[in-house]
C-alpha cells in the first residue's frame, strides 16, 4: 500500500513548503466543511496532504473546528499516517519553550465537541488505551532531532475546551495531581477520531509557554506565545520535510493495529443499521461496512 502522510498544522503552522505538484484541494465531507482546503503534493516521492487546523488566517477556534470533517477529509484523500503538530503549554521545567514533546497519552477535558463518527444506527467502540502510533512517534522524534530540536519522548497532553487559558488552580491540578506534561485545546477529539478512521496518528507538541503554574513565568501571555510560535513553526516545517524519507513511499500494515481499529468495533448488526449514517461513514469505515 502507498504511504500518504497527512499533517495537521496547529497554531502558527498554516502551510508547508517544497511539495512537488502542490495544489490546495477542496474536499467535501458528509460531516460538513473541513477547516480549510487541503494542500496536496509529493515530497521525496511520498504523497503528502497538509491541513491547517484553524484554517489559513486562523479562523476556527478550538471549539468550532470541525474535527470530524478534518479527519474524514484526510482519510477520503487517501492519507494513511497523520502527524498532528500543536502549540502547547508545558507543565515540566525541563520541557522548555522551543522544545518538542512526542505525546503518547491524553486526558480529555473537552466537552463541547462532536467526539465520534458513530452513533444511533451504527454504534462502534474502539480502543484508545494507546491513542498514538509508536511507529509514527518514533519517526517524528527522529525527524525533529535531525532538525536540531530538543525532543522529549513521551508525555501526557491535557486537552482543555478553551478558548481561555487555564486558571492557576487548574494548572496546578493538571500538573501536580494528574501528572500531565503538556496542555493544549485541540488534540481531542482529533486523536480519537483518527483512531475511529483507522488512521495512524502521532502528536507533536511544540512548547510555547509554561502555562500559569510556573512561579518565575507568571500567567500565559499570548504575545510571548506568538513569538515562540514563529520559531517553532520553522522547526516544524523542517521536521515535516524529513518525514517522507523516514516513512518511505510503500507501507506495510501498522504493527500496532491502528489501521484495523474497526475490525470488531461495530456492534450494530447489519439489518439494524441506519442507512443514512452508514452512507456518511463511507470513507471512515468503508473497509468494514462494505465487506
Ligand atoms: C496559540 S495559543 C492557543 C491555541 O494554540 C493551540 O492550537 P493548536 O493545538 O492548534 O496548535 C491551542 O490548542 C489553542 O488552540
Ligand atoms: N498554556 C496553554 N494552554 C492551552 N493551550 C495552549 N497552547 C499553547 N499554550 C497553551
Amino acid at each position: 500500500m502507498k504511504t500518504m502522510i497527512g499533517v495537521i498544522g496547529g497554531s502558527g503552522l498554516y502551510e508547508i513548503e517544497g511539495l512537488e505538484g502542490a495544489k490546495w484541494q477542496t474536499v467535501e465531507t458528509p460531516w460538513g466543511p473541513p477547516s480549510d482546503d487541503v494542500l496536496t503534493g509529493t515530497l521525496n516521492g511520498v504523497k503528502m496532504a497538509f491541513l491547517p487546523r484553524h484554517g489559513r488566517g486562523h479562523v476556527q477556534s478550538p471549539t468550532s473546528i470541525n474535527y470530524r470533517a478534518n479527519i474524514d477529509a484526510l482519510k477520503r484523500l487517501g492519507v494513511t499516517d497523520v502527524f498532528s503538530v500543536s502549540a502547547c503549554g508545558s507543565f515540566r521545567e525541563e520541557m522548555a519553550p522551543g522544545d518538542f514533546v512526542i505525546v503518547d497519552q491524553f486526558i480529555d477535558r473537552t466537552f463541547a465537541r462532536e467526539k465520534s463518527f458513530f452513533g444511533p444506527g451504527c454504534v462502534a467502540h474502539v480502543s484508545v488505551a494507546h491513542p498514538t502510533c509508536p511507529r509514527l512517534g518514533a519517526a517524528a522524534r527522529a525527524a525533529a532531532e535531525a532538525a536540531g530540536v530538543t525532543v522529549h519522548d513521551g508525555g501526557t497532553y491535557l486537552a482543555m475546551e478553551g478558548p481561555q487559558f487555564s486558571t492557576l488552580a487548574e494548572s496546578k491540578l493538571y500538573r501536580e495531581v494528574w501528572g500531565c506534561d503538556v496542555i493544549g485545546m485541540t488534540n481531542m477529539p482529533e486523536a480519537k477520531l483518527a483512531r475511529e478512521a483507522e488512521l495512524c496518528y502521532a502528536s507533536v507538541a511544540m512548547i510555547t509557554d509554561y502555562d500559569s503554574w510556573h512561579p518565575d513565568h507568571g500567567e500565559v501571555e499570548i504575545t510571548e506565545i506568538i513569538a515562540t510560535l514563529m520559531g517553532n513553526a520553522d522547526k516544524a516545517r523542517d521536521m515535516v520535510a524529513r518525514l517522507p524519507a523516514l516513512l518511505g513511499p510503500e507501507r506495510e500494515d501498522c504493527p500496532h493495529g491502528c489501521d484495523k481499529a474497526l475490525e470488531y468495533a461495530i456492534l450494530t448488526q447489519p439489518p439494524a443499521r441506519n442507512e443514512t449514517l452508514v452512507a456518511k461513514l463511507d470513507a471512515v469505515a468503508g473497509r468494514v461496512l462494505n465487506r
